[in-house]
């Protein structure tokens, strides 16, 4: 067995339970978001936990990290030996290690330092040791199996796997005076591309079999398959289901997840079908800007439109480059035939253009207002009659749309932005576009981190926008995401678009396919 520890478990303590977890509650003001929770982890398993958004992923994952305390009653045991409440250094003393979907790198930095910042190793008369600090860094990666990883490498520079693999490095380096029992993993895949998937679930697969247990907090069913031994599910709080993987169907797993709601979301993604398209309303021609050269297209009343393509690709880029958020060095972007100012996003706001920006935290919201705060400042003055703004009429129309769209807690509405979970902030960022009746509604990676019912929901939410005459261009790393819902699929690559995909040739395999090939030949050339 390879030894990712500083002192490796011998193999035949594989299957050992060294988490347990008993009784275990949280609360927030009155508000009971985990509900005596059970749970055990054996080492050398990789353990999924799915839940629903607001389910208690997080909160729990936050009492491991000594961040947030439990309510009385509750108790957490590391390899047999009870783990204190609400102090970090014991949670990494008893052997927890996170590694969560910010990675918390120092991307300007290189891999080395990284992986040792204040903990190089000094030599006998003091100063910095950085040969040794180097070697210690080509061993740790090496016994994760990331030999291909220079020590010397700007983590900027890495694909997004290999930065992954730092983070997980950096979690498990050897000379830790703690051994590692426990790695959480808290969507660690969320914003990779395809392909860097299947190198990340190999190295966390390596972490499992060294003889740790790894606790994998996902959204994506096909990983449980992949990756997972056992899966334990919570809803509204409370253990659900916790079995092997094996002898489960995907269909069992979201039954688990949504409850009664299960038909019912299904539905509603069925709902989502061909539509008349009506006027132009966007058209692109000719742009390029610092990631794109030359890309032209249209939108017209009633399409979704989708725009795939791997990291750096010009996907990523293309929306916020189109709304004015970043710079356009040349081409034109008309709005229902107007031309919209280059890099003024007051300009596109003006013309009906509503942007869901990716990092819904840094630029989508302000995270001190409460949701009903978030959700008028797309159109501030719609309750305002002189001389004051309606706060009660405020209240009622966020009641609404929370309502419409299932947003948990629904009597939340006055609680911070930065207190609903991940999935909730972005039904509420959407819930505040749509709100506003965009001509044009600018998506980037709209179910990031959203659970399955929800993303249905928020599916149909567009489908509707776009029957009632908005344009809607979504950006994706998720392919099933944009089989699902779109009329037609730009592919991009090397910063133009090389293939657009309509009707039935809409599939998840052949947008990976266009998308991976581009990339190929551009490689080649
Ligand atoms: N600091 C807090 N104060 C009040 N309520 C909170 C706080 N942190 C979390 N909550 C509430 O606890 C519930 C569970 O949230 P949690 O973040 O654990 O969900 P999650 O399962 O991780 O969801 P997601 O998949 O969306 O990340 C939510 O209803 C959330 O609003």
């Amino acid at each position: 067995m390879t030894a990712l520890n500083a002192s490796p478990v011998p193999s035949e303590c594989l299957g050992e339970v060294v988490l347990e977890v008993t009784g275990l509650s949280k609360s927030f003001v009155g508000n009971a978001v985990l509900q005596s929770l059970n749970l055990e982890l054996r080492r050398g398993e990789v353990h999924a936990l799915l839940g629903e958004n607001g389910s208690g992923k997080s909160t729990f994952i936050k009492i491991l990290s000594g961040f947030h305390e439990p309510d009385p009653g509750g108790l957490v045991k590391i390899a047999g030996s009870d783990v204190p409440f609400g102090d970090a250094e014991e949670s990494e003393r008893s052997g927890f290690r996170f590694v969560h979907q910010d990675l918390g790198l120092i991307e300007s930095m290189k891999v080395v330092d990284n992986l040792y910042l204040n903990r190089e190793f000094s030599t006998r008369f003091g100063t910095l040791d950085l040969k040794a600090t180097r070697q210690r860094a080509r061993d740790d990666l090496a016994r994760m199996g990331l030999e291909r990883i220079s020590p010397d490498a700007t983590v900027r520079d890495l694909a997004p796997a290999d930065r992954s693999g730092v983070a997980i490095t950096r979690a498990l380096r050897a000379g830790s005076a703690h051994p590692v029992n426990v790695v959480v993993f808290d969507e660690p895949t969320a914003t990779l591309p395809d392909a860097d998937v299947q190198l990340l679930l190999q190295t966390i697969r390596r972490v499992a079999s060294s003889g740790v247990a790894v606790l994998y907090v996902t959204h994506r069913l096909d990983e449980v398959f992949e990756i997972a031994d056992n899966v334990t599910i919570l809803r509204n709080g409370r253990k659900v289901a916790s079995r092997p993987v094996l002898g489960l169907t995907r269909r069992d797993i979201v039954k688990f997840l949504v409850g009664d709601e299960f038909e019912e979301a299904r539905a509603e993604s069925d709902a989502i079908e061909e539509r008349e398209a009506g006027e132009a309303i966007l058209e692109v021609a000719g742009l390029g800007s610092e990631s794109h050269l030359d890309v032209s297209f249209g939108v017209r009343s009633g399409e979704i439109v989708g725009v795939a393509g791997i990291a750096g690709s010009g996907r990523e880029s293309i929306l916020g480059c189109l709304f004015g958020a970043t710079r356009r060095a040349h081409g034109d972007v008309l709005v229902k035939g107007r031309p919209v100012k280059a890099g003024s996003p007051g300009d596109s706001l003006a013309r009906g253009v509503a942007y869901l920006p990716p990092d819904r935290k840094a630029r989508g919201a302000v995270v001190s207002l409460s949701a009903r705060e978030n959700l008028a400042l797309g159109d501030p003055m719609r309750h305002w009659r002189f001389p004051r703004i309606r706060r009660s009429k405020e209240r009622d129309d966020a009641r609404a749309w929370f309502k419409e769209f299932g947003v948990r807690p629904p009597d939340a509405l006055e609680s911070a932005f930065g207190t609903f979970s991940g999935g909730n902030q972005q039904l509420i960022l959407l819930a505040k576009w749509l709100r506003t009746d965009p001509a044009l509604l600018l998506l980037d990676e709209p179910t990031q981190g959203v659970d399955v019912g929800a993303k249905a929901r928020l599916h149909h939410h567009l489908v509707d926008a776009a029957g009632a005459g908005a344009a809607v261009v979504v950006a994706s790393s998720d392919a099933d995401e944009l089989a699902a819902l779109c009329h037609r699929v730009l592919i991009f690559s090397g910063g133009r678009i090389v293939a657009t995909l309509e009707g039935a040739d809409i599939t998840p395999r052949n947008i990976s396919i266009h998308s991976l090939g581009s990339a190929t030949e551009d490689t080649n050339s």
